[in-house]
């Protein structure tokens, strides 16, 4: 029997949809929220999820502001761009599209965001929050795979989750989020040696090491939860995931696809981020 679809298209689209009526009640108190994006040069693929971004943030009744820069672009100048954005109000979010240029540092351009307005949660006081389980913005990825298992009735406590990958936007936020949902987290990355020994035992399989096809049946325990947060391209140049899918599928219970699983809940959860921040401007 085939494993079950985890659709991040839908799952995605029921929260934009109560985050559209969020945004209505904000603008009915004279307040639209705002969302800078900022793309540092060339990258094709940065180009087109900023674009999809922006869309995304019109497609609800938000405003958002696109600032291109030259790949030539100094860190001062980003940085004096940024401070720049911190400072406007009708500014709530401000995300800077990563990878940025090899001469940029993307640590400290991160670091220049105001917490308040860091809405893709990188930024090392945003981490830290998380970490302390504090209220704070969650990085959207892991965000979106923590709600595609709430929305498909998944149990997290109890459960043995492993994750495959430990960048900072997605494997270490990643485990974290699973910890404070009482999961029992083991961390493997592409240097850990017998990796199938690890992630058979997983209830919970969370491929994000970033490799196309990486994950395979020997990988996987039978009736395990997969959910593949790769985006890759294959020999043929076809958009792929970390997992193998049509190996895994029929041994998993549950298991995203790429695309439509959990590339959706990205941009998803960074609208439901900067509308919370415009929120917030109100609470205070
Ligand atoms: N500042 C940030 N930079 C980057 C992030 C991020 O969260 N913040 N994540 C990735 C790229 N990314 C968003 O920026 C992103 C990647 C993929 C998708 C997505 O919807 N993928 C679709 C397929 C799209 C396609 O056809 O190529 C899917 O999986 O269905 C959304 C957002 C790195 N940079």
């Amino acid at each position: 029997m085939s494993s079950a679809i985890i659709n991040g298209k839908e799952i995605g689209q029921e929260i934009r949809n109560a985050v559209a009526e969020r945004v209505i009640r904000l603008k009915e108190r004279g307040l639209t929220p705002g969302l800078a994006v900022v793309l540092v040069g060339d990258n094709q693929a940065s180009a087109t999820y900023v674009r999809n971004k922006q869309k995304s943030c019109e497609a609800i009744g938000m405003f958002s502001e696109l600032i291109k820069l030259p790949e030539e672009t100094t860190q001062e100048e980003l940085l004096a761009q940024i401070e720049l954005l911190n400072q406007r109000e009708d500014i709530h979010g401000i995300l800077v599209q990563l990878p940025l240029p090899k001469h940029i540092d993307e640590d400290t351009v991160i670091a220049t965001i105001a917490v308040e307005k860091d809405v893709d949660g990188f930024s090392p006081v945003s981490v830290g929050k998380m970490m302390l389980g504090q209220e704070t913005f969650l990085p959207c990825t892991p965000f979106g795979v923590m709600k595609l298992l709430e929305y498909s009735g998944i149990e997290i406590a109890g459960k043995h989750a492993v994750i495959v990958g430990r960048s900072h936007i997605v494997g270490k936020p990643m485990g974290q989020l699973l910890l404070q949902k009482d999961a029992t987290v083991t961390y493997t990355h592409s240097k850990t040696p017998d990796l199938p020994s690890f992630t058979k035992q997983a209830d919970i399989l969370i491929a994000a090491v970033g490799r196309a096809n990486f994950i395979t049946k020997e990988h996987v325990k039978e009736g395990a939860v997969v959910i593949d947060v790769g985006i890759n391209r294959d020999d043929n140049n076809k958009l792929c995931g970390d997992v193998n899918f049509a190996e895994v599928d029929g041994i998993a219970s549950h298991i995203t696809p790429v695309p439509g699983g959990v590339g959706p809940m990205t941009i998803t959860m960074l609208l439901f981020n900067t509308v919370q921040a415009a929120e917030n401007t109100l609470a205070k």
